[in-house]
């Protein structure tokens, strides 16, 4: 009998469902061999990592949402080594000195810089609809970078500094009639609002009334209360971008969700709009940007405009509040450093009017405490991820295949035993050339990041966290109280959700006993 004949018996005797299922089942083989083939023998098997984590985002995608990501991820890194897959498509780095500009900087100029990865930058713009610079993709990144970064330079900085010292009288106005009652307060809500007063005034020359009433403004309450369904979107994200899309767009698009965020987005336009119709007696740092709109060779789109405009009112001040907390948490639960420093900064310094931006920078022991409080906790602590290029990308002399996300994990990076003597220790002293931390790897530590994406606001932060610290030291005494004893474990889901930071403050005696 001929073959043919044979076939066509078997294929009479089939039905359809046998048929299908007998596909399905070829398919699923097949991408079950793929899959196996990319998890154990694919370019990055040779990586060390979890065995399920070569296989699956799973993993990955649990750890972000529980919060505790950090800690695990440190975890994970002390026990594979120094490069780790933590996804089927995904590396983790300890940084060090040459793996950050790897990354983040320029490769071969600009345009070879890695882009950002989607999975999470996205999130940002299906949320607001905003285009800012963070999650720009590289050519639209290059026009509105250049909008922001001279309204950060240091000719700005010293033209911004009567408004900067104006705003750290302010605070501390608000604050001596607290301190004369001796009551504990919530330290971060100080924080918080003298950063967002001072930051919408250098913007948008509005006085935002945080400081007023010392309460957390309602941005807060937005970025708090969205911080966990942002976990859970990047999450699924990782898992399938459509998947993770569509339910973020659900979630979003749920009436009492969307008001809020609308309503959110629409003070902020309101006042930018206010603003632009009534333009302020001095320059601000929308007088720099509205310039540079109108100098730029390609036009700027308004939505960009806005998205730029907003980006730094909102950012800003959030990642600036949560340094100020690590830096004073630390500080203040550590009475030698803090007594030293107090001593310096009051004998120094007689008023408030005599602070200033340079006397400050000199002092090494203030530089050191910031930098400390930095590495302890940075924003954010996990990974900035990057992408590489469909033609794949070369770091550390090993060639990473097109479509891997990869990047610096900042928490185990300043964690990590290889980097730092006691690196869960805070030791301020590590950074003034104390010989017991010789071998420290300092440089390591890239807060603000590098490369063409880099924050464009180091200088102004610098600035304003010595001022608001001195400005405290001098005025009050300051101790922590016990309800701060759980602050260290706030939970982190790309940025921290910060903890209240409970501190007793009183009016300052002139020196503290040593
Ligand atoms: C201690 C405070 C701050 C820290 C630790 C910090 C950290 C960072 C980091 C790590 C990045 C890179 C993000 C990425 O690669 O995705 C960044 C970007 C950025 N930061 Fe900051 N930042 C701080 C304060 C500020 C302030 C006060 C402002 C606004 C006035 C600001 C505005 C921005 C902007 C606009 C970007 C995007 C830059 C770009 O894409 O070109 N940051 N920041």
């Amino acid at each position: 009998m001929a073959i043919r004949d044979v076939l066509q018996e078997h294929l009479d005797t089939i039905s359809t469902v046998d048929l299908a299922i007998f596909l399905l089942s070829t398919v699923l083989i097949w991408l079950a061999i793929r899959k196996a083939h990319h998890a154990t023998r694919g370019p990055l098997s040779a990586f060390p990592g979890p065995r399920l984590c070569a296989w699956t985002d799973l993993p990955q995608g649990y750890w972000k949402v529980t919060g505790r990501e950090h800690e695990i991820m440190a975890d994970i890194h002390s026990k594979y080594g120094p490069v780790v897959r933590i996804g089927p498509r995904h590396l983790s780095y300890i940084g060090t000195a040459t793996i950050w500009p790897e990354i983040y900087g320029e490769k071969v100029g600009y345009a070879k810089c890695l882009p950002k990865d989607k999975r999470l930058y996205d999130l940002i713009e299906d949320c607001f609809g905003w285009k800012d610079s963070l999650a720009a993709a590289p050519d639209d990144h290059k026009v509105i970078r250049k909008l922001v970064v001279s309204s950060f330079s240091p000719r700005m900085n010293v033209h911004f500094e009567p408004r900067y010292k104006g705003w750290m009288k302010k605070m501390v106005e608000q604050l001596v009639p607290i301190a004369e009652r001796a009551e504990i307060m919530d330290l971060g809500k100080a924080f918080q609002c003298v950063a967002v007063d001072l930051q919408t005034d250098l913007v948008l020359s509005v006085d935002a009334g945080s400081l007023k009433t010392l309460d957390y403004p309602p941005t807060k309450v937005v970025v708090n209360g969205s911080l966990q369904g942002v976990a859970v979107a990047h999450a699924l994200r990782l898992f399938s971008p459509t998947i993770g899309r569509a339910v973020q767009k659900t979630i979003v698009n749920i009436p009492h969700v969307r008001k809020l965020l609308d309503n959110f987005a629409v003070t902020l336009s309101k006042r930018i709009d206010a603003r632009l119709a009534d333009p302020p007696p001095t320059n601000d740092v929308l007088t720099e940007v509205l310039r540079k709109t109108e100098l730029s060779p390609v036009p700027i789109p308004k939505d960009q405009f806005y998205s730029t405009t907003k980006i730094l009112t909102v950012a800003g001040p959030e990642a600036m509040t949560s340094a100020m907390n690590t830096i004073g948490y630390h500080l203040f639960r550590e009475p030698e450093t803090f007594k030293t420093l107090v001593n310096q900064i009051r004998t120094r310094f007689k008023t408030q009017d005599d602070l200033s931006v340079k006397a400050l920078s000199e002092m090494d022991l203030l530089t050191a405490v910031i930098k400390e409080g930095h590495r302890l906790y940075p924003l954010p602590p996990g990974i900035l991820p990057r992408c590489t290029p469909k033609e794949g990308a070369w770091v550390q002399g090993v060639w990473i295949p097109p479509n891997t996300s990869l990047g610096v994990h900042q928490w185990a990076t300043y964690r990590s035993d290889t980097n730092f003597h006691d690196a869960n220790g805070y030791h301020p002293e590590r950074w003034m050339g104390h010989p017991k931390f010789k071998n420290d790897r300092l440089d390591c530590v890239q807060i603000f990041s590098v490369g063409a994406r880099r924050c464009p606001a180091e200088i102004f932060s610098w600035y304003v966290i010595r001022l608001v610290f001195a400005s405290l030291l001098l005025n009050f005494d300051i101790e922590l109280a016990d309800e701060a004893s759980e602050w260290p474990q706030q939970k982190s889901y790309w940025i921290w959700r910060t903890r209240p930071l409970m501190c007793r403050i009183r009016p300052a005696k002139k020196t503290v006993a040593a």
